[in-house]
């Protein structure tokens, strides 16, 4: 099966999750929750509707139809399901490849469970390989990138892209995240950071994992 398929097995599985009418429905960003929010446009009369975590997915619940409510607008959520550029046994993440990590910390810190959704290929023994994303606030870009240095990271400035939030993005490459706890709150302590893609504090609840034979596994 190619990789896209994979994504929208996974996708598609993550709909048993909406296990009970009216639910208001954490959702994440990129090309793996696209098959989850084109899924859930066909369980749409069952749902209340979402919270989102970005621009790109909100259009997309628009365009079928699906409510789109204001995180602050409702409480705790029963679930947020989002995809990940790598994830370890652990069920620590790295996540921002598409620029969204603010935003989906925020909605999976106020969400009871956090089901990942993701293709074999993400699926890693160490964190790292995929460089790590880091917000940033713009007139801070230069120090940051300095003290990601000291960290041991090699710092390159995603040029050309703003956030959702207005702010500039970080790649850190060659990192070799042997303790994800720790390096998410060092980063997160540097000033000017607004958060990093590191999701270790609060890593998935459970993971959909599509195996290249396409045969779901979910690891919790
Ligand atoms: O900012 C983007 C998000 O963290 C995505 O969840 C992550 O990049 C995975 O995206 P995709 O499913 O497209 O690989």
């Amino acid at each position: 099966m190619t990789q896209d398929e994979l994504k929208k097995l996974a996708g598609n599985y993550a709909l048993k999750y909406i296990d009970q009418d009216d639910m208001i429905v954490g959702v994440g960003t990129g090309s793996t929750v696209r098959y989850f929010i084109e899924g859930l446009a066909t369980i749409k009369s069952r749902i209340q509707g979402c919270v989102s975590s970005s621009e790109q997915s909100t259009k997309l619940l628009k365009e079928f139809g699906i409510p789109v409510y204001e995180l602050n607008s409702v409480g705790t959520l029963d679930i947020y399901v989002d995809g990940a550029d790598e994830i370890n046994h652990q069920l620590k993440m790295i996540k921002g490849g598409g620029a969204a990590l603010t935003r989906e910390k925020i909605i999976a810190a106020a969400s009871a469970k956090f089901v990942c959704i993701a293709d074999e290929s993400k699926y890693v023994d160490l964190l790292g390989e995929f460089p790590l994303p880091v917000e940033v606030i713009p007139m801070a870009r230069s120090y940051v990138a300095r003290e990601l240095v000291k960290l041991g990271g090699n710092p390159v400035w995603r040029e050309n892209v703003v956030t959702d939030n207005g702010n500039w993005i970080i790649d850190v490459h060659n990192l070799k995240i042997l303790n994800p706890v720790e390096l998410e709150q060092k980063i997160n302590n540097i000033v000017g950071v607004v958060t990093n893609g590191l999701f270790a504090m609060r890593g998935a609840n459970e993971l959909v994992l599509a195996r290249s034979s396409g045969n779901i596994d979910v690891i919790k």
